[in-house]
């Protein structure tokens, strides 16, 4: 970045700040406070930026060394994805036999992939875990939630998650979840994973994400049941708990993927033994994303669960 843009970037912060000073301050006393919100300005933004730079370092000594076990696995074209659900999606209408709704949760589960593949998956996986470890690399966890898995889009996945999120789950999101905005524009692919020594569970939240698949890899464990709390606007995520019929769980099976919607809240219950994996796809839309941030106030869409409540206890 140039010093003119540098400059251009602390003026538009100094301005910000500027205008939230209460007008009875003393100069003496604005300008002693902006120094030191700017001290620390400054070092959040030169932090952000190393982490930048070791990041494209990072993601380019993957692209000039690290070889795939098994190449076939990252081309979309040779994924054996489950040929009812293309068939359906031919059709382009949804088929309640193929494509299940979990109750009236509004999360929907469907056969994917055979656990066959899903293993071969598994193996890519732990191939590059190993690489990373032999060459000294560091691994970037998913996100601040889980300390185990992988970034799938930093290996080499992201054109194959692409196709995916395109000939996958924008057709259904357009099918099922009319109220987002196409097209499905960016996304976070990456591996979850869990065991007796490793993390567990995952706390309730909801995702980063319009739409979320959810694909068991795999291998053998019990507990670790997907729990969903109710679908909530981002007014209202933290501050109405789930009404009882919006509390359903779903068992994970390997090759089965659950789509839901980026704002249901969940949460991944302790697996009791064995190991879980599953390939999580954030799919985003920039533009319903600003849809969701206009949600102040108490203006809240019809698909948001505490929408309903309201509608009902009026009836
Ligand atoms: O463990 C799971 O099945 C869910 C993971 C999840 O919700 C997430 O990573 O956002
Ligand atoms: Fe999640």
């Amino acid at each position: 970045m140039s010093k003119t843009e540098v400059d251009i970037e602390e003026q538009s912060f100094l301005k910000e700040v500027t205008s939230h000073l209460p007008l009875d301050w003393s100069d003496e006393r604005r300008d002693a406070y902006i120094q030191h919100v700017l001290i620390s300005w400054r070092q959040h933004r030169e932090h952000s930026r190393e982490e930048q730079r070791l990041m494209e370092k990072y993601l380019s000594t993957i692209q000039q060394h690290f070889k795939p076990q098994s190449s076939e696995l990252y081309d979309f074209n040779q994924w054996p994805i489950n040929e009812n659900l293309l068939a359906m999606l031919n059709r382009d209408s949804i088929d309640s036999d193929i494509v299940k709704q979990i109750e009236s949760s509004g999360a929907y589960t469907f056969s994917f992939l055979p656990t066959t593949f899903c293993q071969l998956l598994i193996n890519e996986i732990a191939y590059f875990e190993q690489w990373c470890i032999d060459n000294g690399l560091k691994l970037y966890r998913p996100n601040s939630m889980n300390k185990y898995g992988v970034i799938l889009d930093h290996f080499g996945f992201e054109k194959c998650l692409t196709d995916i999120v395109t000939n996958i789950v924008q057709p259904l999101t357009r099918l099922i979840y009319k109220h987002i905005t196409l097209p499905l524009d960016s996304h976070h692919g990456f591996i979850v994973e869990y065991a007796m020594d490793k993390d567990k569970k995952l706390d309730f939240h909801v995702d980063d994400a319009a739409v979320t698949l959810n694909l068991c890899l795999g291998e053998e464990f019990t507990g670790g049941q997907l729990y969903f709390g109710g679908i909530r606007c981002s007014s209202h995520t933290s501050t109405t708990p789930p009404k009882h019929d919006e509390e359903i769980y779903l068992e994970h099976q390997v090759g089965t993927a659950c789509l839901h919607l980026g704002n249901h809240r969940h949460r991944a219950l302790p697996i009791t033994s064995g190991r879980r994996l599953n390939l999580i796809l954030w799919c985003r839309s920039s533009n319903f994303d600003d849809e969701r941030k206009k949600n102040g106030n108490n203006e809240c869409p019809t698909w948001c669960g505490f929408h309903q409540m309201k509608i009902e206890e009026n009836v």
